[in-house]
Protein backbone atom coordinates (compact mmCIF):
# COMPACT_ATOMS: atom_id res chain seq x y z
CA UNK A 1 0.00 0.00 0.00
CA UNK A 2 1.20 3.28 -0.75
CA UNK A 3 -0.28 6.85 0.49
CA UNK A 4 0.59 10.41 -0.94
CA UNK A 5 -0.94 13.80 0.07
CA UNK A 6 -1.35 17.30 -1.84
CA UNK A 7 -1.98 20.58 -1.01
CA UNK A 8 -4.83 22.81 -2.54
CA UNK A 9 -3.57 26.86 -3.38
CA UNK A 10 -4.68 30.33 -3.44
CA UNK A 11 -4.01 32.52 -6.39
CA UNK A 12 -2.57 35.53 -5.17
CA UNK A 13 -2.87 36.45 -8.77
CA UNK A 14 -3.39 35.45 -12.32
CA UNK A 15 -6.10 32.62 -12.95
CA UNK A 16 -8.17 32.61 -16.05
CA UNK A 17 -5.29 34.62 -18.05
CA UNK A 18 -2.70 31.88 -17.39
CA UNK A 19 -4.94 29.93 -19.45
CA UNK A 20 -3.74 31.72 -22.34
CA UNK A 21 -0.15 32.36 -21.67
CA UNK A 22 -0.11 34.98 -19.07
CA UNK A 23 1.51 34.33 -16.25
CA UNK A 24 0.50 33.72 -12.66
CA UNK A 25 1.34 33.06 -9.37
CA UNK A 26 -0.99 30.14 -7.19
CA UNK A 27 0.35 29.11 -3.92
CA UNK A 28 0.02 26.34 -2.07
CA UNK A 29 -1.91 26.67 1.05
CA UNK A 30 -2.20 23.66 4.25
CA UNK A 31 -5.16 21.87 3.29
CA UNK A 32 -4.14 18.37 1.50
CA UNK A 33 -6.09 15.89 -0.07
CA UNK A 34 -4.87 12.01 0.42
CA UNK A 35 -4.60 8.87 -1.76
CA UNK A 36 -4.11 5.56 -0.83
CA UNK A 37 -3.48 2.65 -3.13
CA UNK A 38 -3.23 -0.57 -3.04
CA UNK A 39 -2.24 -2.92 -6.21
CA UNK A 40 -4.72 -6.11 -6.93
CA UNK A 41 -4.63 -8.94 -8.34
CA UNK A 42 -6.91 -8.66 -11.31
CA UNK A 43 -6.93 -5.68 -13.64
CA UNK A 44 -9.75 -3.78 -12.23
CA UNK A 45 -9.69 -0.40 -11.00
CA UNK A 46 -11.77 0.46 -7.57
CA UNK A 47 -12.33 3.90 -6.60
CA UNK A 48 -13.10 5.23 -3.48
CA UNK A 49 -13.80 8.44 -1.94
CA UNK A 50 -15.37 9.49 0.50
CA UNK A 51 -15.75 13.45 0.03
CA UNK A 52 -18.58 12.53 -3.00
CA UNK A 53 -22.44 12.26 -2.69
CA UNK A 54 -23.64 11.52 0.99
CA UNK A 55 -22.58 7.91 1.80
CA UNK A 56 -19.27 8.14 0.08
CA UNK A 57 -19.01 6.54 -3.00
CA UNK A 58 -17.53 3.53 -4.82
CA UNK A 59 -17.17 2.29 -8.28
CA UNK A 60 -15.33 -0.69 -9.72
CA UNK A 61 -14.21 -1.00 -13.23
CA UNK A 62 -12.13 -3.34 -15.74
CA UNK A 63 -10.04 -2.90 -19.14
CA UNK A 64 -13.69 -4.15 -20.64
CA UNK A 65 -16.19 -3.29 -18.38
CA UNK A 66 -17.97 0.12 -17.93
CA UNK A 67 -18.39 0.98 -14.02
CA UNK A 68 -21.02 -0.09 -11.91
CA UNK A 69 -22.43 1.98 -9.13
CA UNK A 70 -26.01 3.11 -8.10
CA UNK A 71 -25.48 6.94 -9.11
CA UNK A 72 -27.22 9.73 -11.61
CA UNK A 73 -24.32 9.52 -14.22
CA UNK A 74 -23.05 13.31 -13.48
CA UNK A 75 -21.99 12.16 -10.39
CA UNK A 76 -20.52 9.22 -11.80
CA UNK A 77 -18.28 11.08 -14.38
CA UNK A 78 -17.29 14.05 -11.70
CA UNK A 79 -16.29 11.12 -9.38
CA UNK A 80 -14.56 9.37 -11.71
CA UNK A 81 -12.93 11.57 -14.05
CA UNK A 82 -9.69 12.75 -12.36
CA UNK A 83 -8.93 9.66 -10.34
CA UNK A 84 -9.53 7.84 -13.82
CA UNK A 85 -7.42 9.98 -15.42
CA UNK A 86 -4.72 10.28 -12.54
CA UNK A 87 -4.20 6.37 -12.52
CA UNK A 88 -3.95 6.41 -16.33
CA UNK A 89 -1.16 8.55 -16.05
CA UNK A 90 0.50 6.41 -12.89
CA UNK A 91 0.37 3.10 -15.25
CA UNK A 92 1.64 4.65 -18.00
CA UNK A 93 4.38 6.37 -16.09
CA UNK A 94 5.32 3.06 -14.85
CA UNK A 95 4.82 0.82 -17.74
CA UNK A 96 1.96 -0.94 -16.37
CA UNK A 97 -1.18 -0.53 -18.49
CA UNK A 98 -2.84 -3.33 -17.11
CA UNK A 99 -1.91 -2.83 -13.45
CA UNK A 100 -5.33 -3.07 -10.92
CA UNK A 101 -5.38 -0.55 -8.11
CA UNK A 102 -7.92 -0.13 -5.45
CA UNK A 103 -7.55 3.67 -5.29
CA UNK A 104 -9.33 5.70 -1.89
CA UNK A 105 -9.69 9.38 -1.53
CA UNK A 106 -10.29 11.87 0.69
CA UNK A 107 -9.35 15.32 0.90
CA UNK A 108 -9.98 18.36 3.36
CA UNK A 109 -10.34 21.12 0.16
CA UNK A 110 -13.87 21.84 -1.00
CA UNK A 111 -14.76 20.51 -3.86
CA UNK A 112 -15.10 22.95 -7.13
CA UNK A 113 -14.09 26.29 -4.73
CA UNK A 114 -11.21 27.35 -6.36
CA UNK A 115 -8.61 25.64 -4.01
CA UNK A 116 -7.30 23.31 -6.37
CA UNK A 117 -9.13 20.21 -4.86
CA UNK A 118 -9.04 18.45 -8.25
CA UNK A 119 -5.19 19.42 -9.16
CA UNK A 120 -4.53 18.05 -4.92
CA UNK A 121 -6.69 14.74 -5.47
CA UNK A 122 -4.65 14.08 -9.08
CA UNK A 123 -1.06 15.29 -7.73
CA UNK A 124 -1.67 12.99 -4.20
CA UNK A 125 -3.32 9.92 -7.01
CA UNK A 126 -0.45 9.92 -9.32
CA UNK A 127 2.52 9.68 -6.87
CA UNK A 128 0.68 6.94 -4.61
CA UNK A 129 -0.07 4.64 -7.65
CA UNK A 130 3.47 5.38 -9.41
CA UNK A 131 4.82 4.48 -5.61
CA UNK A 132 2.51 1.80 -5.32
CA UNK A 133 3.64 0.37 -9.22
CA UNK A 134 7.43 0.74 -8.00
CA UNK A 135 8.12 3.89 -9.40
CA UNK A 136 9.64 7.44 -7.36
CA UNK A 137 8.26 10.17 -9.36
CA UNK A 138 10.18 13.29 -8.46
CA UNK A 139 7.99 16.40 -7.89
CA UNK A 140 7.97 17.72 -11.38
CA UNK A 141 7.43 14.52 -12.78
CA UNK A 142 4.43 13.67 -10.68
CA UNK A 143 3.37 18.07 -12.06
CA UNK A 144 3.53 17.07 -15.62
CA UNK A 145 1.91 14.10 -15.31
CA UNK A 146 -1.10 15.12 -12.82
CA UNK A 147 -1.36 18.35 -15.44
CA UNK A 148 -1.68 15.70 -18.25
CA UNK A 149 -4.56 14.31 -16.28
CA UNK A 150 -5.99 17.73 -15.51
CA UNK A 151 -6.09 18.97 -18.99
CA UNK A 152 -7.77 15.56 -20.45
CA UNK A 153 -10.79 16.15 -18.07
CA UNK A 154 -10.99 19.72 -18.69
CA UNK A 155 -10.98 19.12 -22.86
CA UNK A 156 -7.89 20.52 -23.29
CA UNK A 157 -8.46 23.61 -21.06
CA UNK A 158 -6.15 23.57 -18.27
CA UNK A 159 -3.08 25.17 -17.17
CA UNK A 160 -0.16 24.01 -15.83
CA UNK A 161 -0.92 26.39 -12.60
CA UNK A 162 -2.48 24.48 -10.09
CA UNK A 163 -0.84 21.01 -10.47
CA UNK A 164 2.56 22.59 -10.79
CA UNK A 165 1.77 24.72 -7.16
CA UNK A 166 0.55 20.87 -5.54
CA UNK A 167 3.34 19.23 -6.84
CA UNK A 168 6.24 21.60 -5.46
CA UNK A 169 4.34 23.47 -2.54
CA UNK A 170 5.05 27.36 -1.84
CA UNK A 171 4.27 29.88 -3.86
CA UNK A 172 4.99 29.23 -7.62
CA UNK A 173 5.00 31.26 -11.20
CA UNK A 174 3.68 29.57 -14.55
CA UNK A 175 3.91 31.06 -17.81
CA UNK A 176 2.86 28.23 -20.41
CA UNK A 177 5.39 25.22 -19.52
CA UNK A 178 7.48 27.46 -17.83
CA UNK A 179 7.19 26.80 -14.04
CA UNK A 180 9.49 27.75 -11.27
CA UNK A 181 9.05 28.02 -7.27
CA UNK A 182 9.12 31.94 -5.68
CA UNK A 183 10.58 33.06 -2.75
CA UNK A 184 7.72 34.15 -0.63
CA UNK A 185 7.65 36.66 2.03
CA UNK A 186 4.75 35.07 5.29
CA UNK A 187 1.53 36.05 3.65
CA UNK A 188 -1.20 36.54 6.21
CA UNK A 189 -3.79 34.63 3.65
CA UNK A 190 -7.46 34.45 4.94
CA UNK A 191 -10.44 32.60 2.73
CA UNK A 192 -13.82 33.20 2.83
CA UNK A 193 -16.21 30.51 1.34
CA UNK A 194 -19.62 30.80 0.36
CA UNK A 195 -20.45 26.98 0.61
CA UNK A 196 -20.98 27.11 -3.54
CA UNK A 197 -19.00 26.70 -6.31
CA UNK A 198 -18.23 27.15 -10.03
CA UNK A 199 -17.57 24.81 -13.12
CA UNK A 200 -14.35 25.28 -14.10
CA UNK A 201 -15.02 24.22 -17.61
CA UNK A 202 -17.87 26.30 -18.39
CA UNK A 203 -16.34 29.56 -16.50
CA UNK A 204 -13.19 29.27 -18.59
CA UNK A 205 -15.74 28.57 -21.87
CA UNK A 206 -17.71 31.87 -21.15
CA UNK A 207 -13.69 33.76 -20.79
CA UNK A 208 -12.59 32.33 -24.07
CA UNK A 209 -15.93 32.86 -26.05
CA UNK A 210 -16.01 37.14 -24.44
CA UNK A 211 -12.36 37.20 -25.32
CA UNK A 212 -12.63 35.94 -29.07
CA UNK A 213 -15.77 38.17 -29.30
CA UNK A 214 -14.49 41.79 -27.91
CA UNK A 215 -11.04 43.27 -28.41
CA UNK A 216 -11.49 44.88 -25.31
CA UNK A 217 -11.93 41.56 -23.25
CA UNK A 218 -8.62 39.95 -25.00
CA UNK A 219 -6.89 43.30 -23.38
CA UNK A 220 -8.68 42.90 -19.93
CA UNK A 221 -6.75 39.08 -20.39
CA UNK A 222 -2.97 40.82 -20.81
CA UNK A 223 -4.13 43.40 -18.40
CA UNK A 224 -4.02 40.80 -15.61
CA UNK A 225 -0.82 39.39 -17.68
CA UNK A 226 0.86 43.20 -16.59
CA UNK A 227 -0.43 43.12 -13.33
CA UNK A 228 1.07 39.67 -12.02
CA UNK A 229 4.32 41.36 -13.38
CA UNK A 230 4.24 43.85 -11.14
CA UNK A 231 2.52 41.50 -8.54
CA UNK A 232 6.24 38.98 -8.91
CA UNK A 233 7.64 42.43 -7.94
CA UNK A 234 5.82 43.67 -5.17
CA UNK A 235 6.60 39.40 -3.79
CA UNK A 236 10.33 39.69 -4.32
CA UNK A 237 10.31 43.01 -2.48
CA UNK A 238 7.94 41.80 0.36
CA UNK A 239 6.03 44.29 0.03
CA UNK A 240 1.96 43.08 1.20
CA UNK A 241 0.56 46.44 0.97
CA UNK A 242 1.07 47.25 -2.73
CA UNK A 243 0.60 43.14 -3.11
CA UNK A 244 -3.10 43.62 -1.78
CA UNK A 245 -3.79 47.03 -3.89
CA UNK A 246 -2.92 44.45 -7.22
CA UNK A 247 -4.91 41.73 -5.74
CA UNK A 248 -8.15 44.02 -5.82
CA UNK A 249 -6.87 45.30 -9.20
CA UNK A 250 -7.51 41.81 -9.96
CA UNK A 251 -10.47 40.86 -8.75
CA UNK A 252 -12.22 43.96 -10.51
CA UNK A 253 -10.50 42.69 -14.21
CA UNK A 254 -12.15 39.01 -13.31
CA UNK A 255 -15.30 40.65 -12.52
CA UNK A 256 -15.38 41.94 -16.03
CA UNK A 257 -14.89 38.79 -17.69
CA UNK A 258 -17.94 37.29 -15.84
CA UNK A 259 -16.32 34.87 -13.38
CA UNK A 260 -16.95 36.66 -9.88
CA UNK A 261 -20.62 36.10 -8.14
CA UNK A 262 -22.86 37.81 -5.81
CA UNK A 263 -21.46 36.29 -2.95
CA UNK A 264 -17.77 36.09 -3.66
CA UNK A 265 -18.15 40.38 -4.42
CA UNK A 266 -19.95 40.54 -1.30
CA UNK A 267 -17.12 38.60 0.65
CA UNK A 268 -14.32 40.80 -1.14
CA UNK A 269 -16.55 43.99 -0.01
CA UNK A 270 -16.54 42.83 3.53
CA UNK A 271 -12.49 42.03 3.73
CA UNK A 272 -12.02 45.27 1.96
CA UNK A 273 -13.55 47.11 4.67
CA UNK A 274 -12.34 45.33 7.38
CA UNK A 275 -8.82 46.24 6.65
CA UNK A 276 -8.11 43.64 4.62
CA UNK A 277 -4.49 45.04 2.22
CA UNK A 278 -6.67 42.92 -0.42
CA UNK A 279 -9.00 40.78 -1.56
CA UNK A 280 -9.85 38.99 -4.46
CA UNK A 281 -12.00 35.78 -5.79
CA UNK A 282 -9.24 32.17 -6.33
CA UNK A 283 -9.74 30.23 -8.39
CA UNK A 284 -12.05 29.79 -11.49
CA UNK A 285 -14.63 31.58 -9.82
CA UNK A 286 -18.52 31.35 -10.27
CA UNK A 287 -18.75 30.48 -6.13
CA UNK A 288 -16.78 29.09 -3.82
CA UNK A 289 -13.68 31.25 -2.43
CA UNK A 290 -12.10 34.43 -1.93
CA UNK A 291 -8.91 35.11 -0.56
CA UNK A 292 -7.98 38.62 1.51
CA UNK A 293 -4.10 39.62 3.12
CA UNK A 294 -4.89 40.27 6.92
CA UNK A 295 -2.61 39.91 9.26
CA UNK A 296 -5.25 41.21 11.53
CA UNK A 297 -8.23 39.25 12.88
CA UNK A 298 -10.69 41.82 11.45
CA UNK A 299 -11.13 40.21 7.95
CA UNK A 300 -11.67 37.24 10.02
CA UNK A 301 -14.38 38.59 12.42
CA UNK A 302 -15.95 40.62 9.22
CA UNK A 303 -15.94 37.56 7.24
CA UNK A 304 -18.01 35.71 10.28
CA UNK A 305 -20.66 38.02 10.46
CA UNK A 306 -21.39 38.42 6.69
CA UNK A 307 -24.17 36.06 5.33
CA UNK A 308 -23.07 35.32 2.18
CA UNK A 309 -19.84 33.86 4.06
CA UNK A 310 -20.26 30.20 5.06
CA UNK A 311 -17.21 29.63 6.53
CA UNK A 312 -13.88 31.21 7.27
CA UNK A 313 -10.21 30.01 7.90
CA UNK A 314 -7.08 31.34 7.56
CA UNK A 315 -4.41 29.14 5.07
CA UNK A 316 -0.98 28.77 5.77
CA UNK A 317 1.32 28.87 2.98
CA UNK A 318 2.36 24.58 2.71
CA UNK A 319 6.11 24.72 1.82
CA UNK A 320 5.95 21.04 1.23
CA UNK A 321 4.37 19.87 -1.78
CA UNK A 322 3.52 16.24 -2.44
CA UNK A 323 4.35 13.51 -0.15
CA UNK A 324 4.92 9.99 0.44
CA UNK A 325 3.03 9.41 3.77
N1 LIG B 1 -12.18 14.45 -2.53
C1 LIG B 1 -12.44 14.22 -3.82
N2 LIG B 1 -12.74 12.97 -4.26
C2 LIG B 1 -12.97 12.77 -5.56
N3 LIG B 1 -12.98 13.71 -6.52
C3 LIG B 1 -12.70 14.95 -6.14
C4 LIG B 1 -12.41 15.28 -4.78
N4 LIG B 1 -12.17 16.61 -4.70
C5 LIG B 1 -12.31 17.08 -5.97
N5 LIG B 1 -12.61 16.10 -6.82
C6 LIG B 1 -12.89 16.24 -8.25
O1 LIG B 1 -12.58 17.57 -8.64
C7 LIG B 1 -13.76 18.24 -9.13
C8 LIG B 1 -13.69 19.72 -8.80
O2 LIG B 1 -12.68 20.29 -9.62
P1 LIG B 1 -12.75 21.77 -10.17
O3 LIG B 1 -11.51 21.99 -10.98
O4 LIG B 1 -14.07 22.04 -10.78
O5 LIG B 1 -12.68 22.64 -8.84
P2 LIG B 1 -11.46 22.91 -7.87
O6 LIG B 1 -10.25 22.23 -8.38
O7 LIG B 1 -11.88 22.60 -6.48
O8 LIG B 1 -11.34 24.49 -7.99
P3 LIG B 1 -10.40 25.36 -8.98
O9 LIG B 1 -10.00 24.50 -10.13
O10 LIG B 1 -11.25 26.51 -9.38
O11 LIG B 1 -9.26 25.75 -8.11
C9 LIG B 1 -14.90 17.51 -8.45
O12 LIG B 1 -16.08 17.64 -9.22
C10 LIG B 1 -14.38 16.07 -8.46
O13 LIG B 1 -14.55 15.46 -9.72
C1 LIG C 1 -9.45 29.11 -14.16
C2 LIG C 1 -8.09 28.46 -14.06
O1 LIG C 1 -7.10 29.42 -14.49
C3 LIG C 1 -7.73 28.14 -12.61
C4 LIG C 1 -8.62 27.17 -11.90
O2 LIG C 1 -8.11 26.94 -10.58
C5 LIG C 1 -8.06 27.25 -14.96
C6 LIG C 1 -6.66 26.68 -15.16
O3 LIG C 1 -5.66 27.40 -14.99
O4 LIG C 1 -6.57 25.50 -15.56
MG1 LIG D 1 -9.55 22.44 -10.43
Amino acid sequence: MATASAPGKVYLFGEHAVVYGEPAVPCAIERRARAEVTERDDDHVRIDTADLGLEGFVAEYGPESAPTVEAPDSLLEAGLAYIDAAVREARDAADAPDAGLNVSVESDIPLGAGLGSSAAVVVATVAAAAHELGLDLDSRDVAERAYRAERDVQEGEASRADTFASATGGAVRVEGDDCRSLEAPELPFVVGYDGGSGNTGELVAGVRRLREEYGFAADTVSAIGDLVRDGEHALAEGDVEELGRLMDFNHGLLEALGVSARSLDAMVWAARQAGAHGAKLTGAGGGGCIVALDPTEQTETALDLTAECEQVFRAELATDGVRLE
